[in-house]
């Protein structure tokens, strides 16, 4: 699936080229872009513009794989008239930029009227939409009113949902890029515009100033940690007989920049034997606190990458076959932990990375400690993902 793009060039990522490839990308869609405006700009403010030239665009769209659904922003509006003569059968979307939102003009007001016939599709906001002149093919959005509902209309349709609280660079962009998409997705145009604003208001509700689609990209990863943990869990629950230590057993994954263990992958509840059988008392989830997510979070202040840790039972066998096939383990030795370590909540896991890691000069494979004061021996095993720390832990159960 593929959109033609043809926008300016915000170096700010808020609005433009960056912005509509993006939103594209959030609907898996491909976007070939070309450039029809450089600009000098930051999130506040628009400082200069210098549109291109329209035969060398013209070059560059002629080699790419002719679209069916093309979006213009930022361009000479006689640009629209001659993608229509270059594509008479394409689904243009154009979105007007008169001016910015710090009032710098972008195009001509009679130039905009001239032009805006050609396209099957013009999105402006309000205020836009009353200078240039109503005409069939307009959505209209609901600019920067001020009440707390957020309108578009489309010829008799109106479209209304709750405005997300805030002021936010780039939203006419993303929005055009939205409705592109869904066309591109053979939406009829009334859910097409339905489904941007939704898709709208997931991102604004992720954003502060600016339309931060990335952060919508990147929740991806959670999608993929709390996968991951739920494919990977069968393997773990089949050698479980062997390693749940009677607390039982947590696998926790973290996602790329977690800084908290809610921000690690788990089994709440964790996998516990019933009846010599490993089962989890429930599936992945970022919620409830967990041991190993703890000290994921520790190792990854050291470490970023060392994302996975997993909590096995004690067997003076399993740490001297990791040894054996050159697993770096080190010996926590608790009688060795000074006082005010241990007085203070969650520092004795800290202190024992810490010391594991000045010890081994590199990430430790195996921590392991004996019992203490009621506290069951343990062996944690670390990796980059749960995959890698099964693969470890297999290694110290095979002889
Ligand atoms: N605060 C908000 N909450 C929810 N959705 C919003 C918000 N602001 C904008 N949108 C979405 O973005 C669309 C376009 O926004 P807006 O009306 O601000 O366009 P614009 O004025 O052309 O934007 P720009 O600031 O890029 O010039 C709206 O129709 C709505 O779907
Ligand atoms: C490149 C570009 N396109 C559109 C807008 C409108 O916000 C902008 N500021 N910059």
């Amino acid at each position: 699936m593929m959109v033609l793009v043809l926008s300016g060039f915000d170096p700010s990522g808020g609005a433009g080229m960056l912005q509509d490839v993006k939103i594209l990308s959030a609907l898996g869609i491909r976007a070939h872009g070309v450039i029809s405006a450089l600009t000098v700009q930051n999130e506040e403010k628009v400082f200069s513009v210098s549109f291109r030239d329209w035969e060398e665009m013209k070059r560059e769209i002629e080699v790419l794989t002719p679209p069916r659904v093309i979006k213009v922003g930022l361009a000479r509006p006689e640009v629209v008239k001659n993608l229509r003569e270059m594509f008479p059968d394409s689904t243009i979307v154009w979105n007007v930029v008169l001016e910015s939102s710090s009032g710098f003009r972008f195009q001509d007001l009679g130039e905009v009227r001239e032009f805006t016939s050609y396209a099957d599709y013009v999105v402006l906001n309000n205020e836009e939409a009353k200078r240039v002149g109503e005409h069939e093919n307009f959505i209209v959005t609901g600019g920067h009113e001020k009440d707390d509902r957020i309108r578009v209309r489309y010829r008799e349709l109106v479209i209304e949902i709750s405005r997300v609280p805030g002021e936010f660079h780039g939203t006419g962009c993303a929005f055009s890029s939205a409705i592109a998409g869904f066309l591109a997705l053979n939406y009829p145009v009334e859910e097409a515009i339905r489904a941007a604003m939704e898709l709208l208001r997931k991102i604004l509700e992720r954003s502060s100033s600016v339309v931060e689609t990335e952060k919508l990209l990147r929740d991806w990863h959670k999608y993929d940690v709390l996968n991951t943990l739920d494919e990977i869990l069968p393997e773990f629950l089949e050698i479980g007989p062997l390693t749940v230590p009677e607390v039982g057993q947590n696998v926790s994954y973290a996602l790329p920049w977690a800084q908290s263990e809610y921000e690690v992958g788990k089994f709440p509840g964790r996998i516990r034997l019933k009846e010599g059988k490993a089962v989890a008392v429930s599936c992945a989830s970022f919620r409830d606190r967990s041991h190993t997510a703890r000290m994921t979070i520790t190792m990854m202040r050291f470490y970023p990458y060392m994302r996975c840790t997993v909590n096995v039972r004690y067997r003076k066998e399993y740490v001297e076959r990791a040894r054996k096939k050159g697993l770096k383990v080190y010996h926590y030795d608790r009688s060795k932990e000074p006082e005010e370590i241990r007085e203070k909540e969650g520092q004795s896991m800290v202190w024992m990375i810490e010391r594991a890691i000045s010890e081994l000069k590199s990430p430790p494979d195996l921590i392991y400690n004996e019992g203490w004061w009621g506290k069951e021996a343990m062996i944690r095993v670390f990796g980059r993902n749960p995959k890698e720390v099964l693969e470890k832990i297999k290694l110290m159960l095979k002889e």
